[in-house]
């Protein structure tokens, strides 16, 4: 078509649009509108669901128009009891609508997660979450992909072996000696909100001890940990101490929060990339902040390592996460394309504050909780910590039994990643070992996936799966160890999925194992537990992790604590 045949073309048009009154156009307006969203309704329900692969696979139909089946995130529930009604009526596999109607699947299957979780390259992270989180972290090992992944785990495994982390424990003892100072000041100050809890009059049943906000000294205390141990940063948040790095690391997390569906419809249409939301500035600002403050943390380790000599292995203030990186990644046998960047050394700093504090955090909140609740078990526990002295090695730690199993059933009861999500990379099959019945009445033992269709893996159901754990899945049992799991799950640690598996499982499990104990080993020694009366507890999620909430007014998760022997 020639130009000047277009132009006379758009010339007729905009003739017919000028001689158009207010109302007509206002009308035409409207009716462009109406017939867009039926374009893109039909698009996205009856359209997709005639082209997709997986639209044998049973499931719930959509809830919502733009929060599909997913109007649990909307409301940050917890999503294990969601999932296991849809596991319930419609197998372990399923389909439903993610936002904007998007064709999701969701699997329980142990075969069709260590199918995932194996290959990985053909499995990555969904996008919509591998966006939202490299727009926070940077490209850190949490969001790298393929050979960009592969390169940094090389680097950085050594920094998380096990004797990398044996080498850690004077950390962890001196965080956990933290806390327990920190609950003697509190039991001498309570808090105003804790205090508000002294005048109940159930609490004078326990004697000689106060109300302590476990919930959050142990977010504190698990933040505090990973400055220390990751990159030798006090962040002192047990003692209130304010942190630039920290501030600009949790209103990125608010930016993110506030841009969730914004993502989501960036990640769908491209348009929307143009949308200047509030949320994508404060984004900005507080990246912009992060990586000035973590330029100075890694140009400081650097010059203290180039001065002390690369071989040195671990002197005072080299033991940490990122210098025992930075010191691989100077090592003379290592060629240039295999080195981590700059950038990507730098962007492990947030890494490690998101994958590493809460997760641990809130399950040692969990696992307090369900001792103050439980007093035959805590008794147990203390009996068997106080046959060690007061400094253990971590050997010795993780040779009490009855502590590996409190400890590992509190990480399959309360998984502290509930579920991740994955998407081909092309269209690939997915093999199932608990075939489920399709909508046209046949069984299916393996589904077509298309490129880009979402997977959420069931973490939190896997863990409470009674085919796999017996009629009492459900039930908070530590003593279930004594005889072996009944089926295994593709995980790295205990039997559970919890840490998932496969080349990108949690980096970081033997670390959280060793500060959960140690921590858990430091307080119950000192101090006695009771649940506060009418506690009630529920769950939240951020960006994939659990928090943990309870029904009081400014406190996160409220005990009674009272010295052991008082
Ligand atoms: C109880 C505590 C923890 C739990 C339940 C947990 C769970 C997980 C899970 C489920 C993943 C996989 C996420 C995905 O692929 O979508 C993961 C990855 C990761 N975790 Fe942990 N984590 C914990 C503690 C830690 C700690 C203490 C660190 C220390 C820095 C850490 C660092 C990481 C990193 C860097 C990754 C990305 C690994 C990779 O992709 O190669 N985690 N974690």
């Amino acid at each position: 078509m020639s130009e000047s045949v277009l132009a006379s073309g758009a010339a007729r048009v905009f003739t017919a649009i000028a001689s158009l009154s207010a109302l007509q156009a206002v009308g035409y307006l409207f009716l462009g509108v109406v017939v867009g969203l039926l374009g893109t309704w039909i698009y996205l329900y009856p359209y997709s669901s005639i082209v997709s692969s997986s639209r044998n696979l049973p499931g719930p139909p959509s809830e919502h128009f733009i929060a599909g089946n997913l109007l649990y995130l909307t409301r940050r529930e917890h999503p294990r009891p969601i999932y296991q009604a849809w596991i319930d009526k419609y197998g372990p596999t399923g389909r439903l609508r993610g936002l904007m109607g998007v064709q999701r699947i969701y699997t329980a299957d142990p075969v069709a997660i260590s199918h995932i979780f194996q290959n990985a390259d053909q499995w990555p992270k969904s996008k919509s979450t591998g966006i939202m989180l490299r727009r926070m972290l940077g490209n850190g090992l949490i969001t790298a992909e393929g050979t960009d992944h592969r390169r940094q785990r090389r680097v950085l495994n050594p920094a998380f072996s096990p004797r990398a982390v044996k080498e850690m424990t004077p950390i962890f003892f001196d965080k956990a000696r933290s806390v327990r100072e920190k609950f003697a000041q509190l039991l001498e100050e309570p808090t105003n909100e804790a205090r508000v809890l002294v005048n109940m009059d159930t609490l004078e049943t326990h004697e000689n001890g106060g109300p302590i906000d476990v919930g959050l000294l142990m977010e504190q205390a698990t933040l505090d940990t990973i400055g220390a141990a990751g990159f030798d940063y006090d962040f002192a948040t047990l003692f209130s101490r304010r942190s630039e790095l920290l501030d600009a690391f949790h209103s990125a997390i608010k930016a993110m929060q506030a841009s969730a569906l914004v993502s989501a419809l960036q990640n769908r249409f491209v348009l929307f990339n143009a949308l200047p939301t509030p949320g994508q500035k404060l984004g900005k600002a507080s990246r912009a902040t992060m990586n000035r403050v973590g330029d100075r943390i890694v140009a400081q380790k650097t010059q203290a390592i180039t001065r002390m000599g690369i071989e040195k292995d671990t002197d005072i203030g080299t033991a940490d996460l990122l210098s025992r990186l930075i010191r691989a990644n100077m090592a003379t046998d290592l060629e240039d394309r295999e080195r981590l960047t700059h950038r990507e050394v730098q962007a492990q700093i947030c890494t490690f504050i998101f994958a590493g504090s809460e997760t641990t955090g809130v399950a040692l909140t969990w696992a307090l909780y369900r001792l103050a609740t439980n007093k035959s078990m805590q008794d147990r526990l203390r009996a068997e910590l106080v046959t060690l002295g007061e400094h253990p090695d971590i050997d010795e730690i993780h040779g009490l039994p009855f502590l590996e199993k409190f400890t590992r059933e509190i990480l399959r009861m309360d998984s502290p990643v509930p579920a991740v999500g994955r998407e081909p990379a092309s269209k690939t099959t997915l093999p199932l070992s608990r075939p489920v019945r399709g909508r046209d009445g046949k069984m299916i033992d393996a589904v077509t996936v298309d490129k880009g269709t979402e997977v959420a893996i069931l973490i939190g159901n896997v863990n409470r799966d009674p085919a796999i754990w017996g009629p009492d899945a459900h039930e908070f049992n530590p003593d279930r160890y004594d005889s072996p799991a009944l089926a295994s799950v593709p995980g790295v640690y205990g039997n559970l999925l919890t840490f998932i598996g496969g080349p990108r499982n949690c980096i970081g499990w033997r670390l959280a194992l060793a500060e959960f104990k140690i921590i858990l080993f430091t307080l119950l020694r000192a101090y006695e537990l009771a649940e506060v009366p009418g506690t009630e507890l529920r769950s939240e999620t951020t960006l994939g992790i659990m928090r943990t909430r309870s029904n009081h007014e400014g406190l996160v998760v409220p005990l009674l604590v009272r010295p052991v022997g008082e």
